[in-house]
């Protein structure tokens, strides 16, 4: 009986509105166009299901973190690539579960305060700005940024498409076929 391989975690990282959803979501579509085995856990949904009910302090953002590495842990041992799109602002909980997860990577989705303000998608920051939202990250709770991530994309600075790029050759993607580990 062969053993399953065991599938990357890549996680995603950034301020809302950075672009963690947008550059996880063509990651997926792209693996699964190749055929890979591929699940994505994005912070919008877990919230409605399995964090159902957690809010934005520290201790509920961390529990909210580490549910969300359980299941990818889960998922990747059974050879699954797992892409995870969540703020996951406090670096020594990031640190923690990334580095309890065997094959991970850390992507910082980097864009400056205010390029994420002026893009605005689902009109957070307005509220957060006028004070209508509390503990909003960036605006008045803390974004502690990866201090070596394996992958840094300014995405004021490139496309979604160099984005993509960047993602797949750090993966391993070429040719139409994604690298074993
Ligand atoms: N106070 C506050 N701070 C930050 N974000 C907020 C807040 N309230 C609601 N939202 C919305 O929730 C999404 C972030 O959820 P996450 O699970 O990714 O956050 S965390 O990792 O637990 O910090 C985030 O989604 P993204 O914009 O996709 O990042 C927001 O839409
Ligand atoms: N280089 C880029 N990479 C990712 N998103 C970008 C880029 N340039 C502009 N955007 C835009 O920024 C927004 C990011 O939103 P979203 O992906 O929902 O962010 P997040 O999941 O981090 O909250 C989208 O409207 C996207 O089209």
């Amino acid at each position: 009986m062969s053993r399953t391989r065991q599938g990357r975690v890549v996680w995603f990282t950034g301020l809302s509105g950075a672009g963690k959803t947008t550059l996880a979501q063509a990651l997926y579509q792209e693996l699964v166009d190749q055929g890979e085995q591929v699940e994505l856990l994005d912070g919008d949904a877990v919230r409605e299901n399995l964090s159902k009910g957690l809010g934005f302090s520290k201790a509920d953002r961390d529990t909210n973190v580490r549910r969300i590495a359980f299941v990818a842990g889960l998922l990747a041992r059974h050879g699954v690539t797992v892409l995870v799109s969540a703020i996951s602002p406090y670096r020594d909980t990031r640190d923690q579960v990334l580095s309890e997860l065997p094959n991970a990577l850390e992507v910082f989705v980097d864009a400056p305060l205010d390029v994420v303000t002026q893009r605005d998608v689902k009109g957070l920051y307005e509220k957060a700005l006028r004070g209508e939202i509390q503990h909003f990250t960036g605006v008045n709770d803390p974004y502690e940024a990866p201090l070596k991530a394996d992958i840094h994309l300014k995405t004021d600075e490139i496309s979604v498409q160099e984005g993509l790029q960047r993602l797949l050759s750090a993966l391993g993607v070429q040719h139409g076929e994604v690298a074993r580990v």
